[in-house]
């Protein structure tokens, strides 16, 4: 059956094909990238807050279905939207610059290219209207 979910469950897909999702790694280059990313939140006093008592490793599972969308890697995303999911947790413009940046960390972490980090976080930069509420 079909789930219906806010107008920002995904950023967009960005890629004409999967060669953007390649640069990443695929499947496994994504995942260890969450990986990386996670451990990189929960350390960042700006962020681990908000993640040390999350379902840490249903947030992961989601982040690789969404990154995986947006690079047109060929995936579904089975999670809640953005603004859904984001709601309750009085997320500032600080903190969600603190996430991009970890973000920054992890891709650097895992070698990704610079211009297919830049899409990404182009393609991610817009969810603040989503998940900026405060
Ligand atoms: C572009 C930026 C962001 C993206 C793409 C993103 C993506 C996601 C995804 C896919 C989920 C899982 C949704 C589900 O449960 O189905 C999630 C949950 C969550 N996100 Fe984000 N997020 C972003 C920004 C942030 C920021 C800035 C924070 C806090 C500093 C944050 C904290 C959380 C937390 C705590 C949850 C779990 C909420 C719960 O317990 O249900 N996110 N996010």
């Amino acid at each position: 059956a079909e789930t219906v979910k806010d107008s920002a469950a995904v950023a967009p897909v960005i890629a004409a094909d999967d060669s953007l999702y390649r640069e990443f790694g695929g499947h496994d280059g994504l995942v260890k990238l969450v990986d990386d990313f996670m451990v990189i939140l929960l350390d960042d006093p700006r962020t681990s807050v908000f993640f040390v008592d999350a379902k840490q490793d249903h947030i992961k599972k989601m982040l690789v279905e969404q990154f995986c969308v947006v690079l047109n890697g060929g995936c579904t995303y089975t999670g809640k939207g953005m603004k859904e999911s984001h709601a309750q947790l009085g997320i500032d413009r600080a903190s969600f610059n603190a996430l991009v940046e970890d973000l920054q960390k992890a891709m650097d972490k895992n070698d990704i290219p610079f211009h297919a980090q830049n899409k990404l976080l182009a393609a991610l930069a817009p969810q603040h209207r989503d998940i900026v509420t405060n």
